[in-house]
């Protein structure tokens, strides 16, 4: 009898565990789908890498296909007009995941609530300027955006700053923003990342998405270093070398560099204007691999503060290579670097130290 009891309390505890493992099964799915939406800002928005990437956003190509958004768009008065004109499409284009817009030049609506920041507004470069007056204009408009997200942002927002000087802004932006973690202020490398792939993707004649592990050291600019020296391309027969697949040395150290460096100039020579859809798709990745986290054995580029690795000098928003797991990036630590990786490396970092100083002295 006892021996009888014992058997049918099991069968009656497995059944409970069963049951109760479907319920927590159902109750996930169901979160799963009513999932709470998310606040992105975008600054300058009326401008056309907002134009580009609002409705990537919007269809989920950042946070994933199961996160609905909410998008705020920020552009100043001069655009009001433009900005409210994105925000008429936005709803005629009756996104499924879009919950929410708001069109505003006023930054503190803009930026109240906000979980992710996209910050693409800036004043660009025009006949007659010298760089110092963008570096100051630009200084002033970050350190102005930065309080704003401070005081009224989500604690936890992840900021990713694509105005130029990407690196620079995002440092003023952190130095400005105090109580906004510094693990959360980022900029945007991911697109000469992507470059970098597409160049030795046409070079190889495989396919993009077999290569990976570029690498992209320093400042979004034409000093910064695409490294190679640990890429590998997938192959039937397995990873295979990046190096060891070109075999012209010569032409990773030369060509493949400065086409890397240059291509932002040749598409403004060729289209007239800047790259848009390659920036917004790019941030979409950037954020995307950030909060949903990089493939087993695969590191992206993302411009973040430096720790001091590989001797870069803590202080800069450097670009490294990065793995991301549960919303974190890391530095990828341990890689080889060769003397030639070295000087380029250092070179980088010593124009953002430039940088630093010419956007600090404009505040000052
Ligand atoms: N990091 C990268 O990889 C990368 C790539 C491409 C472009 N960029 C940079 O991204 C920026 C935007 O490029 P774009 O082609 O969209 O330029 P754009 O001139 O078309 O748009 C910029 C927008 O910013 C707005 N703006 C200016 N000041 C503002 C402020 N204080 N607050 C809010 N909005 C403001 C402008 O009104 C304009 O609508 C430029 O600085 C460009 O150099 C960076
Ligand atoms: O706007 C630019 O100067 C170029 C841009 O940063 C790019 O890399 O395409």
């Amino acid at each position: 009898m006892d021996q009888f009891l014992s058997v049918e309390k099991a069968v009656v505890l497995v059944g409970c565990v069963y049951l109760s493992w479907r319920i927590i099964k159902h109750i996930w799915s169901f979160l799963d789908v009513e999932k709470e939406p998310l606040t992105v800002l975008v600054t300058g928005a009326a401008g056309q890498i907002g134009y580009a990437l609002v409705p990537m956003i919007a269809r989920g190509a950042m946070l994933g296909p199961n996160q609905p958004v909410i998008i705020h768009m920020l552009d100043i008065e001069p655009n009001a007009e433009v900005l409210n004109g994105v925000k008429m499409e936005l709803i005629d284009a009756a996104f499924p995941l879009l919950k929410g817009v708001v069109a505003t030049t006023d930054v503190v609506e803009a930026c109240n609530g906000v979980n992710i920041a996209v910050m693409v507004g800036g004043s660009p470069r025009k006949e007659g300027m010298e760089r110092k007056d963008v570096a100051s204009r630009n200084a002033s408009i970050y350190k102005a955006q930065a309080s704003a997200l401070e005081q009224y942002a989500a604690p936890d927002c992840k900021v990713l700053v694509v105005a130029n000087p990407a690196n620079t802004n995002a440092l003023i932006l952190k130095e400005f923003a105090p109580s906004i973690p510094e693990k959360n202020i980022t900029c945007l490398t991911r697109l000469d990342h992507n470059r970098a792939l597409g160049q030795i993707s046409e070079r190889l004649n495989v396919h993009v998405s077999d290569v990976k592990n570029v690498i992209i050291w320093g400042n979004h600019s034409s000093t910064q270093y695409p490294d190679v020296n640990h890429a590998t391309v997938s192959t039937n027969a397995g990873q295979k070398s990046v190096k060891e697949l070109v075999g012209d040395d010569k032409w990773l150290k030369t060509e493949f560099i400065t086409t890397v460096q240059q291509r932002g100039t040749a598409i403004i020579k060729a289209r007239k204007l800047s790259s848009a859809l390659s920036a917004a798709s790019s941030a979409c990745d950037h954020i995307h691999d950030w909060v949903i986290g990089t493939p087993k054995d695969t590191w992206v580029s993302m411009g973040v503060p430096s720790d001091g690795s590989y001797g870069i000098p803590p202080g800069l928003i450097y670009s490294f290579p990065v793995t991301c797991e549960k919303g974190e990036w890391s530095i990828v630590q341990g890689l080889k670097i060769d003397e030639f990786s070295r000087e380029k490396m250092d070179a980088t970092a010593k124009e953002l130290m430039e940088e630093k100083s010419l956007a600090f002295s404009c505040l000052n």
